[in-house]
């Protein structure tokens, strides 16, 4: 008897292996860290073989550790680090090159030459991106350019190209499916959000064969069957997105104006904008939430690039904090930072201020400043750079928010937390379940093998562990808001 569902989270360090039981409980969870390589400054690559490896591995590992056949297993949910990009032999199943992981700049110089050839407004208008070397685009160009022979092979459809979610799907399927979805097509910059196809006048541009991309599925619903030899039995693949949709969906946010904000290294924040695409006025991409049920749901993106990497940050580089979770602790021992900024633009500010010549600063210092001051305020930047994402939301959606849901590493801070709750004057929710982004993928599998019957089914599952109640006042809240813009206007433009 099918009870439970298996989700594949391959993030940017570590592939991972859930199995939840219909209650969205984790049974079970193993993972594996992969390889970053970084073979010039500002390049970043994974190793195509060991992200399929290692999910494999731990996906075997799960199985076994939680003592779960795999006729038990309903449904597998992939969900994956967007963006990076890989190109494979169609013959032999092998990858061509690395994978050109969603951090590599290599193609900044690309993207400049697209803008100053004026595609920035109708790559905005058609897939609701920036020109920015983020996306795989230019990633798929430069391979085309640069690895030896590949452009022939690609115009003789000898090769394959996709985002991991698409390697991960065909290696399951033992080389049976290529395939992906609207979530995962939307951060390829190729992907017309509108019309919901590969656009034409962008892969002319940049000399990408349409022949090489994958089919474009909905997030729920047949992707294939696992190949009988890798797990012992087929297992029906039935959900499939990109890590920060598949969070808004685990958190729930089914609705529009609904939002989750994702606090790990860096912090995403997503809110579902329904069947509307909403064109950003402030600095912030429009992607596609999810397909499910014949539809297309729409989302608005903030992307912060320092969020709880500043708490490593403290830890590692200046040896102030022994560790990330006594972060909570040191905040605490003072009242408030003494009138301490930290402004964490270490490599420049993303949304909504994209000034990529910002570099960081601590200001306000005094000679009573000790580490507990510099401590909060580095917990109290990622509050604000929160709330200045979602003012830009606000803004561009037009609508008032009355919770916010939260997931990540950071979110066990519960110092940050009521900070963020009462800095943002909403309601700040934590899930009972952190691994949201796997539970998403679990959810939109279980739908798509007919599991859970209905949204509202899932929506059952939902539970809150704690709810954080704005208690400062809203003169102290705003004053303090202040101070932080004006920090971050002393730290633009320092390049
Ligand atoms: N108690 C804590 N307070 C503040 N930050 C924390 C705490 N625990 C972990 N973090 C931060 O959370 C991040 C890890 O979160 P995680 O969701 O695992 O990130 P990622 O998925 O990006 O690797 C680290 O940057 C770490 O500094
Ligand atoms: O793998 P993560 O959690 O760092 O997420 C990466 C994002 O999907 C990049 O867009």
């Amino acid at each position: 008897m099918a009870q439970y569902l298996l989700a594949l989270d391959q993030g940017t360090t570590s592939s991972r292996a859930i199995i939840f039981d219909r209650l969205g409980n984790p049974l079970k969870q193993c993972s594996k860290e992969i390889r970053q390589i970084y073979p010039q400054p500002g390049w970043v690559e994974h190793d195509g073989e060991e992200i399929w490896e290692s999910q494999v591995t731990v996906a075997r590992q799960v199985l076994t550790e939680a003592g779960v056949e795999p006729g038990e297993i309903a449904a597998i949910g992939i969900t994956n680090q967007r963006e990076t990009t890989l190109i494979w032999d169609k013959e032999t199943g092998k990858p061509l090159y690395h994978a050109l992981v969603w951090q590599c700049r290599r193609t900044a110089e690309l993207c400049q030459e697209l803008n100053r050839k004026n595609w920035a407004e109708p790559i905005r208008q058609k897939t609701g991106l920036v020109v920015d070397a983020y996306f795989s685009g230019t990633k798929i160009k430069w391979l085309l350019d640069n690895v030896a022979g590949l452009r022939e092979k690609a115009e003789q459809g000898k090769v394959l190209c996709g985002t991991v979610d698409t390697w991960l799907i065909w290696k399951l399927t033992g080389g049976r499916v290529h395939a992906t979805d609207y979530s995962n097509a939307s951060r390829t910059m190729l992907f017309n959000i509108h019309t919901l196809e590969w656009d034409q006048d962008i892969l002319k541009e940049l000399g990408i064969p349409r022949k090489i991309l994958p089919e474009v599925r909905p997030s729920s619903g047949t992707f294939g069957e696992t190949a009988p030899e890798i797990f012992g039995a087929s297992i029906p693949i039935t959900g499939v997105a990109g890590d920060q949709q598949a969070a808004l969906f685990g958190q729930c946010c089914f609705t529009p104006g609904t939002a989750k904000n994702t606090y790990g290294t860096g912090c995403f924040m997503l809110m579902n904008t329904g069947e509307k695409a909403i064109p950003s006025q402030n600095g912030l991409l429009t992607t596609i939430a999810w397909g499910l049920d014949n539809k297309v749901s729409y989302a608005l993106e903030g992307s912060i690039f320092m969020g709880g990497a500043i708490i490593q940050w403290l830890r590692d580089e200046l040896g102030i904090l022994p560790h990330a979770a006594q972060s909570e602790e040191f905040a605490l021992k003072v009242a408030d930072t003494g009138g301490v900024y930290l402004v964490p633009a270490f490599v420049g500010l993303g949304a909504p201020y994209w000034d990529m010549y910002a570099r960081g600063i601590i200001i306000g210092l005094t000679r009573g400043t000790n580490k507990y001051h510099i401590t909060r305020a580095a917990l109290e930047a990622i509050a604000y750079q929160t709330k200045d994402v979602l003012a830009a939301m606000l803004a561009d959606a037009q609508i008032d928010l009355q919770k916010l849901r939260v997931d990540g590493g950071a979110v066990k801070n519960n110092f940050l937390m009521q900070f963020q709750a009462d800095i943002l004057r909403v309601t700040v929710e934590r899930p009972r379940v952190n691994e949201t982004t796997a539970l998403g993928a679990a959810f939109l599998a279980g739908l798509g093998a007919g599991y859970y019957g209905s949204i509202q089914e899932v929506e059952t599952i939902c539970q809150l562990d704690r709810s954080f109640v704005p208690e400062m006042s809203p003169f102290r809240a705003q004053d303090l808001y202040q101070g932080w813009k004006k920090a971050v206007e002393r730290s633009k433009a320092w390049l």
